[in-house]
């Protein structure tokens, strides 16, 4: 693996150009999500083959430190055998019933356990069900059309989000997607992150016709953009004086900055969460609940409909349990763990930037985090964009060339879990010194 003396160079990505080729006749861009593609630093996109713990390997033999974790579940590696042992033996009971199962109550519980706020949780297919749903449920309940979102969070691609959307659709330069109709977007109210001041004036504008609020408690899909102190408080603040439902998107935070999530970090409550990721252990499972008297304006309890075919699937519950029991049983040696290593990581790239007279700036909560480039802090969208996404291109290929999988976009945050140890760390520093030498 990379070290100061043995630099990686020259991956041979044959087949991986292959399956390029090949997918992108039969798949638009080749990808199944655009955020998989290069697009934004450009290269062939990665074919992964297998990987375990912290490792990821692609189908021309090549091995990584795999910073992306499947954008955000992986909190305790590849592989992990609890994970495989539940899906393997959940297989074997049949692959779906549409039909209610025990392990759905105990999944639940562990939910509103680890999460208070949630006190009734419904589980959906992915993240974009669980804010979609969540946004109708808030409209539902309190008879209002608009939402409040941020420019530069991302909530998925329901249609009312994809208005100055981060992840993919800034990355690729698109945030206002095509398609979405004007009547979707007028409903629409855009906020700036980190502003509170904004979305009060928003909220008193619009008296009487807010819904929700809906934030990223930590922004995670425009680079890794924590609360400013007070911002998250306000936002409850004006929420309780309008009548308005706050929903915190922690389909990225949660169980991953704290067992319960941005919340229990920041101790601030919202009225709604919506949940992903983490969740499903690597399956897909999206989540969202709340005060009980929100969620029990869901169907069939309630007139709000939202429903689903494959909703509380066996395998991805039997692989959610999983995870989340190790976090119920684990948290207070995990969580501390990932701290430990969130601190050396950044302390070692500070060192790593100095070392060249860089002031590029740093961010991280827990188990996530994002190295600008820019010399400036970065608080919003403006100063997120305000990053030489160029230089970020040219890093993120110096560092797969050494052994590290980054996110190919300046806009995501990287990822890690328990499985990233002192060696992964190690590593991860020595390759880091090379690339940022190889491009400055
Ligand atoms: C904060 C946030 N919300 C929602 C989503 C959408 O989740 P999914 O991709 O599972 O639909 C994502 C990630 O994609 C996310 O980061
Ligand atoms: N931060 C953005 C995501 O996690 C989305 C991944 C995807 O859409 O493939």
């Amino acid at each position: 693996m990379a070290t100061d003396t043995q630099t990686r160079t020259e991956l041979d990505l044959s087949t991986s150009k292959r399956h390029y080729e090949a997918a992108q006749h039969r798949i638009p861009g080749g990808v199944n999500s655009p955020a998989r593609a290069f697009k934004s630093v450009g290269g062939t996109p990665l074919f992964i083959d297998r990987a375990e713990g912290a490792y990821m390997t692609d189908v021309d033999g090549n091995r990584y430190i795999d910073y992306i974790g499947s954008w955000g579940p992986m909190l305790f590696g590849h592989a992990h055998p609890d994970v495989v042992r539940a899906v393997k033996e959940a297989a074997d009971a049949s692959t779906s019933f549409g039909a209610p199962t025990e392990i759905e109550i105990e999944v639940a519980e562990l939910v509103c356990d680890l999460v208070p706020s949630v006190e009734k949780v419904r589980m959906v297919n992915s993240g974009t069900e669980a804010t979609m749903s969540a946004a109708r449920v808030a409209r539902g309940y309190t008879g209002r059309d608009k939402i409040i979102k941020f420019a530069g969070n991302y909530h998925g691609h329901g249609d009312f989000f994809l208005i100055a959307a981060g992840s993919g659709p800034l990355s690729l330069g698109e945030p206002n997607s095509p398609g979405v109709t004007e009547g979707n977007a007028k409903d629409t109210l855009l906020a700036r992150y980190n502003d509170a001041a904004h979305v009060r004036e928003l909220a008193e504008s619009y008296e009487d016709e807010v819904a929700c609020i809906i934030v990223e408690p930590i922004a995670g899909n425009m680079g890794c953009i924590p609360p400013e102190p007070g911002f998250l408080e306000e936002l409850r603040a004006i929420c309780d004086e309008h009548g308005i439902v706050l929903i915190f998107d922690e389909v990225m935070t949660g169980f991953r900055v704290a067992p319960g999530g941005a919340q229990e970090r920041y101790g601030v409550t919202p009225d709604m969460t919506t949940l992903g990721k983490i969740i499903g252990g690597g399956l897909p499972v999206g989540a969202y609940g709340g005060k009980k008297a929100i969620m029990d304006y869901v169907s069939p309890v309630g007139p709000v409909y939202q429903a689903g075919t494959l909703s509380g699937n066996p395998l991805a519950m039997r692989a959610g349990h999983a995870v989340l029991s190790k976090i119920a049983t684990e948290k207070d040696d995990i969580y501390p763990q990932l701290e430990r290593y969130s601190e050396a990581l950044e302390e070692g790239t500070r060192q790593n930037l100095d070392a060249l007279g860089l002031s590029y700036y740093t961010t991280r909560v827990g188990a996530m985090g994002s190295l600008f480039f820019s010399d400036e802090r970065v608080t919003d969208l403006e100063t997120a964009k305000a990053c030489d996404t160029e230089a970020y291109a040219d890093y993120f290929h110096a560092m797969l060339e050494e052994g590290v999988y980054l996110a190919p976009s300046q806009f995501e945050a990287y990822f890690f879990g328990t499985q990233h140890g002192e060696a992964e760390l190690d590593k991860t520093l020595a390759a880091q010194r090379n690339a940022l030498k190889r491009i400055h």
